[in-house]
């Protein structure tokens, strides 16, 4: 199988010896959308200029198409590149900006302008051509460096925090614009991002990062609902962790002896009983219920065993969200989150006391490592 970019064990170690990146590997198909998600100095601006061929890789191999990559010029490599500050030629026009790669690659004129005009068209900014960078907005000026870069009609389009200079509003739509054009000219993207929920909301897979190690390569939805570890746990969604014990399998079924009793989850790789484990369970799994109206018993028997005691210790309801806090017995306070309707009705202050569960296959069981 040729994928359109992989890199195996990829490996960078800068000049001062701080290593950035270690053992990164991904294979990548045609018109995959990918996002690299991280905290700062995770790694994932070094592995993208060693795509792009800015930076040299100091193990492993990088492919295009089969091809290797590692000495190969950026200018030879079928990639072109968006940086966060668009890099656009102030004193060109944006007609002249985005023609400026064709004229590099010596391409006749004609077809260059055809070319041009194609993708003005395409990103809705024919009425803009003949400004200069100063006069644009921030979008324009986004749109302006996306044509610039898929005008080379490259391979692979890779994006350094492309959207980090565009305030809140106009993010959300240019996010929108991004997919759909990435979806119709079915060019393979990788997305640089600190925004997890950019990266969540924009590509196919994402791959996160932490200290120059890939933690975890899923599509969003299993992401958020499967971390295969610890950091992926804590650094997507909204989870609660609790520690404990495999004390029983049985097939995927997990129960883990924890502070606050016997929980159940799904697990996801090798948890044999009697290992070290985290038991994940996101916000959105959590259902709280009235402790006077319920007994623990009962909300134990239709969950999987999974019923703790709490007590709210914050109610808001934000648009249609209700979201809570709700502290445990070991003084730990959890998140709650749902769709408002789920509460109607039923008046959790704080202050009340509340019996939480949660559906084993909506928990995941992780080795502790
Ligand atoms: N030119 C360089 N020389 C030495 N070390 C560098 C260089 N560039 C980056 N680093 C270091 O390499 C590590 C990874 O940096 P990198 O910029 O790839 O991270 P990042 O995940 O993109 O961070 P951010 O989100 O802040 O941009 C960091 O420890 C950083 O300090």
């Amino acid at each position: 199988m040729i994928y359109d970019l992989e890199l195996i064990n990829v490996g960078k170690v800068y000049d001062n010896g701080t290593t950035a990146v270690s053992e990164f590997s991904l294979a990548v198909n045609k018109g995959e959308f990918i996002a690299f998600l991280g905290p700062s100095g995770c790694g994932k601006t070094t592995t993208l200029r060693m795509i792009a061929g800015f930076e040299g890789i100091s193990s492993g191999d990088m492919m295009i198409k089969g091809v290797r990559m590692n000495d190969i010029a950026p200018e030879q490599r079928p990639t072109a590149t968006i940086f966060q500050n668009y890099a656009l030629f102030p004193h060109m026009s944006v007609r002249r900006n985005v023609a400026y790669g064709l004229d590099v690659k010596g391409m006749p004129k004609r077809e260059r302008d055809t070319k041009v005009e194609r993708i003005l068209a395409t990103l809705g900014i024919e009425d803009i051509a003949e400004r200069k960078p100063d006069k644009l907005s921030g979008g324009q000026r986004q749109r302006v460096a996306l044509a610039r870069g898929l005008v080379i009609e490259p391979d692979i389009l890779l994006l350094d925090e492309p959207l980090g200079a565009l305030d809140a509003n106009l993010r959300k739509a240019i996010q929108n614009e991004l997919k759909l054009l990435q979806r119709t000219l079915g060019v393979t993207f990788i997305f640089v991002t600190h925004a997890q929920s950019e990266a969540l909301a924009l590509s196919d897979r994402v791959v996160v990062m932490n200290q120059g190690r890939v933690e975890q390569i899923s599509p969003p939805y299993e992401l958020y609902t499967r971390p295969n570890t610890p950091f992926v746990a804590q650094f997507i969604g909204r989870n609660t962790i609790f520690k404990g014990q495999v004390r029983s399998e049985q097939a995927d079924l997990r129960h883990v002896e924890t502070d606050v009793g016997l929980l159940g989850g799904l697990a996801n790789g090798a948890a044999p009983s009697g290992s070290r484990v985290n038991l994940v369970v996101p916000a959105e799994a959590i259902e709280a219920h009235n402790a006077e109206h319920t007994s623990r018993e009962q909300i134990a028997f239709a969950n999987d065993g999974n019923a703790i005691d709490a007590m709210i210790t914050r109610s808001d309801i934000v648009g249609h969200i209700a979201h809570m806090s709700a502290s445990l017995e070991d003084g730990r306070v959890i998140s709650l989150e749902a769709h408002s309707e789920k509460y109607q009705g039923r008046n959790f202050r704080p202050g009340s006391k509340v019996v939480l569960s949660w559906k084993a296959a909506d928990a995941t069981v992780i080795p502790a490592h």
